[in-house]
C-alpha cells in the first residue's frame, strides 16, 4: 500500500510548551482518515505540520512524496484544505469565488473547469449569488468547491461540519464519499460520532501524543472495557452498588441499565444470580471517554 503522508518522530513546542509528542504515522493513500480527540490535543497543529504550514523543532517527514520542511510550496499546490470557518469572499459571487481561486491556483481552462464543478456539487443554481447570502449547507459546499478546484490528490477537512444542518452533513458526506471513490485521500477532524464511524481509519491524538491508529474495528477492540445490559429482580440492588464503583459509565433506563467498564463479569453472575447480564458492544464513546483520560 502506497502512503501519501510519513512522519518520523515529529515535535513540535509553542513557548517552550510540547504540543506534538514524537509522532510518527503514515497515512494509507485513497482512504478517508478520521483525525480524533479532544479539544487542544494537537490535530490542527499536525495538520498544518503536515501541510507545510508550520515549521518542525524536531523529526521528519513528507506528504504527497514532498518534505515538509523543505518543499513546502509543492505541497501545497498539490493538497485541498477547507477549515470550519468557510474562508469565502462574501462579496464576490459564487462562480466569482471559483474562478478566483482556481486562477491564483493556476488551473488550466478554469472557466470550463469551474462550470464542470459547480454542476457536480449542485451550485450551478447559485453561481451569480453573493457567498454572504448563501446559507451555512451552501457555503460549505462553495468551501468545499473552492478546495478542490485545482483537483488535489489529497483533502485536508478541519472540522468541516461543525456548523451546518444534518441534511447538509449528509449531502456534504455524499460528497466525500464520492471523491474519496475517484481515488482522493481524504483527511477530516472530527468529533461527531457518526462521522468518526465513516472513517476508514482514524488516528486519535491525546495532550500531544498519538495514543491510537488502526480501524474502528480495532480501536472498540484495542480496550478491554465491556458493556453490560442488566435487568432482573435484584436491579436496584445492583444499581445502587454500580453508583459507587469508580471509573464506569452507568445509562440507566426505567427497567434496564448499561454499564460499561472493566468489569468482572463472572463475580458479577455469582453475587446476582436473577439477573440477567448481557455483553453488548462497547459504544465508541465509552472508548474515546476512557482513552481521553489517559
Ligand atoms: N500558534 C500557536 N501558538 C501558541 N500555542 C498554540 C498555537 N497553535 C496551537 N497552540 C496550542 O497548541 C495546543 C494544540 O492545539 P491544536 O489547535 O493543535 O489542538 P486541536 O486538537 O486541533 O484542538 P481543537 O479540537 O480544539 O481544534 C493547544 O494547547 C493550543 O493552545
Amino acid at each position: 500500500m502506497k502512503h501519501c503522508v510519513e512522519l518520523s518522530s515529529i515535535c513540535k513546542s509553542f513557548n517552550k510548551i510540547k504540543v506534538i509528542n514524537d509522532i510518527s504515522l503514515e497515512i494509507p493513500e485513497g482512504k478517508i482518515i478520521g483525525f480524533i480527540g479532544p479539544n487542544g490535543s494537537g490535530k490542527s497543529t499536525l495538520i498544518n505540520i503536515i501541510c507545510g504550514l508550520i515549521s518542525i523543532d524536531g523529526g521528519s517527514g513528507s506528504c504527497m512524496g514532498f518534505d515538509i520542511s523543505l518543499e513546502q510550496a509543492k505541497i501545497k499546490s498539490s493538497i485541498g484544505y477547507m477549515t470550519q470557518n468557510f474562508t469565502l469572499w462574501e462579496s464576490l459571487t459564487v462562480i466569482e469565488n471559483l474562478k478566483f481561486i482556481g486562477t491564483i491556483r493556476g488551473v488550466s481552462d478554469v472557466d470550463n473547469k469551474v462550470e464542470l464543478l459547480m454542476i457536480r456539487l449542485g451550485l450551478d443554481r447559485f453561481k451569480n449569488t453573493l457567498a454572504r447570502h448563501l446559507s451555512g449547507g451552501w457555503k460549505q459546499k462553495l468551501s468545499l468547491a473552492c478546495a478542490i478546484v485545482h483537483s488535489p490528490k489529497m483533502l485536508f477537512l478541519d472540522e468541516p461540519t461543525a456548523s451546518v444542518d444534518p441534511l447538509s452533513r449528509k449531502e456534504f458526506w455524499n460528497l466525500i464519499y464520492e471523491l474519496s471513490a475517484q481515488g482522493m485521500t481524504i483527511l477530516i477532524v472530527t468529533h461527531a460520532i457518526d462521522e468518526i464511524e465513516k472513517c476508514d481509519r482514524l488516528f486519535y491524538m491525546n495532550k500531544g501524543d498519538l495514543l491510537f491508529a488502526g480501524s474502528l474495528s480495532q480501536l472498540l477492540q484495542s480496550h478491554s472495557l465491556t458493556t453490560i445490559l442488566v435487568k432482573g429482580e435484584s436491579f436496584d440492588e445492583f444499581f445502587t452498588e454500580m453508583l459507587r464503583v469508580k471509573k464506569i459509565q452507568i445509562v440507566h433506563r426505567d427497567k434496564w441499565l448499561s454499564v460499561t467498564g472493566y468489569l468482572n463479569i463472572e463475580e458479577l453472575k455469582i453475587k446476582y444470580p436473577d439477573l440477567v447480564i448481557e455483553i453488548i458492544t462497547t459504544p465508541l464513546e465509552s472508548v474515546l471517554y476512557n482513552l481521553s483520560c489517559h
